[in-house]
């Protein structure tokens, strides 16, 4: 199978910050160390390993958000530095984020179903009244009625609530792969499994491709095909999900899962 999203080879290097907060010139760190990494199409790949490995940056530069300093990511096997006017748009509209804090990037000031429209008058050229409509419907899917909830702000909403507009917002431009980055961590333990679940049922129904960045070992072994493991920027082990837990190889990963209570995935998803 041909990756849909691919990394070869990327590192990323940052500026140090001194002990006062001053950048020391030309002391450089980092983030991301040669790694490479493939999402096929309607796969889970589950990025997991302890805060600072690099998890973030690495799903930043698959979604063109922060370029590699070295190395190249690649959509449908081409370079984002080639792609440009429709395929550049293409790509941004099939490859979709879920951030941790779905909160901090909604328009404040717009009702819901006007941030989950948005996208596809834009991304898709849909007229208004369709673009309205199909929110109404997407905003029913994740659970949000849209009679009830298209004409609240994203402060009349819980935390769990927010996180389904975001859902529903990266839908909106009909993706093929969603990076969700710690989509769940924010949340109240009680509804991060309900999150989860609507998340893993979309997947699923719409064959997308996710990756799912994540330091929850429990969130891996419930939703995962695959699993890569970072520490220090680098990937020390990809598995597949059943393998990783049966036969860690990785003296790293064996501790991580050492450290961590794994609940019995049906318990999680249930
Ligand atoms: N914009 C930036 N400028 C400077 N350093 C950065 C920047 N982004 C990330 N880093 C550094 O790169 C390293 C990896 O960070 P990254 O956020 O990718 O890790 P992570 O595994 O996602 O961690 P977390 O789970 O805490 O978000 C950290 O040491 C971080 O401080």
């Amino acid at each position: 199978m041909s990756a849909l999203l691919e990394a070869i080879d990327v590192s990323r290097l940052f500026p140090v910050r001194g002990s006062g907060g001053f950048l020391r010139k030309r002391t450089m760190q980092a983030a991301v160390q040669g790694v490479s990494v493939q999402v096929n199409p309607g796969e889970v790949l589950a990025v997991v390993g302890e805060s600072g490995s690099g998890k973030t940056t690495l799903g930043r530069m698959l979604l063109g958000l922060t370029p590699p300093s070295t190395g190249e990511v690649r959509y449908e096997g081409r370079d984002l530095r080639s792609l440009q006017g429709e395929d550049w748009k293409r790509y941004r509209r099939e490859v979709q984020v879920v951030f941790q804090d779905t909160g901090g990037s909604l328009n404040p000031r717009h009702a819901i179903a006007d941030s989950v429209a948005v996208p596809m008058r834009y991304n898709r050229g849909l007229s208004a009244a369709s673009a309205a409509a199909e929110a109404d419907a997407l905003l029913d899917q994740v659970g949000l009625p849209a009679a009830q909830f298209r004409h609240r702000l994203p402060h009349e909403l819980s935390g769990g609530q927010r996180q389904r507009v975001g859902i529903a917002r990266a839908l909106a431009s009909q993706p093929r792969v969603i990076v969700a980055d710690e989509p769940v961590s924010a949340l109240d333990v009680s509804i991060r499994a309900q999150v989860l679940r609507l998340l893993a049922g979309l997947q699923r129904e719409r064959g997308l491709a996710l990756l799912f960045i994540t330091h929850d070992l429990g969130v891996v072994r419930a939703l995962a095909d695959r699993v890569i493991v970072m520490t220090g920027g680098r990937v020390v082990e990809a598995a597949s999900a059943d393998a990783l837990f049966a036969d860690p190889q990785h003296e790293y990963t064996r501790q991580l899962l050492a450290a961590t209570p794994v609940p019995d995935p049906r318990r999680q998803l249930a």
